[in-house]
């Protein structure tokens, strides 16, 4: 990676009138970009307003109908992902394409071309990793590691390929605040030694603290390059969204009434062969208010989704009860029976079916009196409770009644929410409600689930995102290697002593806190 002051006096890579269009929709539209050498531009955008689409034309992975792509002055057709990284494009992924059971080096070596032996990997990986701090074991199993070292992984074999352009898809949003930092200052370096940056995040501060060039697309047009350290998180907000996004509203005080959920010593085996262990887990969560759950990811929050929802059974029906009824035993439709509704984190796939059109995609939890009767489903009542949802939700589709994947990811997202939301559940239970969604859209979905527990839902909100938990929840507690920590008012808790929690180190340890 050379520090290249463009000899030729071009840029490394502009983009010129590109569009794409899906049917009548403009995923983007003559959008015309351009990036420096060494420059870090950031990608900015509301959900569905063409990031993603953009970065995927760019490094080979979909055709755009019309425009044109230079690279360094010269115009390149990119046809593949084996093209855009023979040309010096890498690309990190949101979604790590990593084999648990190999090793940091194999993993790297499984990806590269047969010239590259496992010995070398291993000796670049050394000289790349002292280079750029980026700390990497090459023995370790990546199922060992962190997220934030699996990212690690993914960056380090992008940059064994010596790319002259690095695109980075939302990279912060599996990271802690320290992984986060260090990943910052890794970018820095490469940046100073010449190696371009595109950085597609929702999150405006850390866009600040590295670039100096963002690119704003608004319905797929750039609305606007402009430099985000000149202008507050605010006006570019604004700019992304066309007006102001506001604070939310805490409504009426939470006042927590009847228990809807209790969990008794909940212990579990893992599930995978990698999983964590729930240990001893004691929660109350009551009507009319909301309970977070902070913690690394990786710590036993998708078990503990798993339990609380049915999905994978506890071996004693008093280990958790909801409403008041022991439900431990029961799968996922008993415990909807009894009033309760689950968002679980992986929304393509889990929480909804891809190829199915969103009315279809209603009757996942829907499946009863609405939109089904003896048997038969209702369509039209499906179509309307899917546009209701689309509506209140502010869901942007590219058509009527799309099927799920051809949303963005942040509209997928408020339509699962949404769909849960609009039952009016007594409880609701969320993993990462607003991951990978934009400002405005977090704001709408948090103000929806305070607006429910004022309602007198009870809510239970898992989250790695500290600041969301502070905004929303009433009560909170954080989950470390599959124990929770004492269950405490919000305002009883510093950033700091969740910290401290989150790696471990204990006040207040345990079952007889929890509740
Ligand atoms: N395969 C597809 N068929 C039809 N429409 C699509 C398809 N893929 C994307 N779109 C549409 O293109 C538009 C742009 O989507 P894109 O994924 O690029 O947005 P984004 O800015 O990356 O959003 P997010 O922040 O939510 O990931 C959206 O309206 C989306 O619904």
């Amino acid at each position: 990676m050379q520090a290249d002051a463009s000899p030729s006096g071009h840029h490394l890579v502009e983009l010129k009138g590109i569009s794409k269009r899906y049917g009548d929709l403009l995923a983007n539209d003559r959008i015309d970009l351009a990036i420096e050498p060494g420059e870090i531009h950031a990608l900015l955008g509301e959900n569905g307003a063409g990031k993603s689409t953009l970065v995927k034309i760019l490094y080979g992975v979909i055709e755009p109908t019309e425009g044109e792509i230079l690279w360094e002055g010269r115009p390149v057709a990119i046809g593949s992902p084996v093209e855009a990284r023979a040309l010096g494009i890498g690309m990190v992924f949101q979604h790590f394409s990593l084999f648990d059971e190999l090793t940091v080096a194999e993993n790297i070596a499984v990806a590269l071309s047969d010239d590259w032996s496992l010995a070398t990997v291993r000796s670049r990986l050394g000289d790349i990793s002292r280079a750029y701090g980026l700390a990497l074991e090459p023995d370790r199993a990546v199922w060992t590691l962190s997220a934030g070292e699996r990212q690690r992984i993914e960056i380090v074999r992008c940059l064994l390929q010596n790319p002259r352009l690095l695109i980075l898809d939302e990279p912060t949003s599996v990271l802690t605040p320290q992984e986060a930092e260090h990943l910052f200052v890794t970018l820095d370096k490469l940046s100073a030694d010449g190696c371009s940056i595109l950085y597609i995040s929702h999150k405006l501060e850390e866009v600040r603290r590295l670039c100096r060039r963002a690119t704003i697309l608004r319905a797929g047009r750039v609305v606007g390059t402009i430099d985000p350290r000149a202008r507050s998180a605010r006006e570019i907000a604004a700019l992304m969204v066309g007006n102001e996004v506001g604070e939310v509203r805490s409504g009426t005080p939470h006042v927590p009434q009847g228990e809807m959920l209790r969990v008794a010593d909940l212990t579990m085996a893992p599930g995978g062969l990698h999983g964590q262990a729930l240990k001893h887990i004691n929660l109350v969560a009551s009507a009319g208010e909301i309970v977070g759950i902070a913690g690394v990811a990786g710590n036993g929050q998708s078990e503990l989704f798993a339990a609380l929802s049915g999905e994978r059974l506890a071996d004693r029906a008093d280990a958790i009860a909801i409403a008041g009824k022991g439900c431990g035993t029961v799968g996922v439709d008993g415990r909807r029976r009894l009033g309760a509704a689950f968002v679980p984190e992986e929304r393509l796939g889990h929480a909804a079916a891809p190829t199915h059109r969103l009315s279809e995609n209603t009757l996942i939890s829907h499946a009863a009196a609405e939109v089904s009767h003896s048997g038969f489903i209702l369509v039209n009542a499906a179509k309307r409770l899917a546009g209701a949802i689309v509506k209140s939700f502010d869901v942007r589709t590219p058509e009527a009644d799309p099927q799920a994947r051809k949303l963005s990811g942040g509209n997928l997202q408020k339509f699962v929410i949404g769909r849960e939301i609009i039952r009016r559940p007594r409880l609701l239970i969320v993993d990462q409600p607003t991951w990978g969604v934009d400002a405005g859209a977090a704001r709408l979905i948090r103000q929806a689930l305070v607006d429910l527990a004022s309602e007198g839902s009870a809510v239970v909100v898992v989250s790695q995102d500290l600041d969301e938990l502070f905004e929303v929840a009433d009560r909170m507690a954080v989950i470390h290697q599959g124990e929770l920590s004492a269950l405490k008012p919000i305002n009883e808790w510093t950033k700091e002593a969740v910290g401290l929690e989150m790696l471990g180190v204990s006040q207040s340890q345990g079952a007889a806190h929890a509740v």
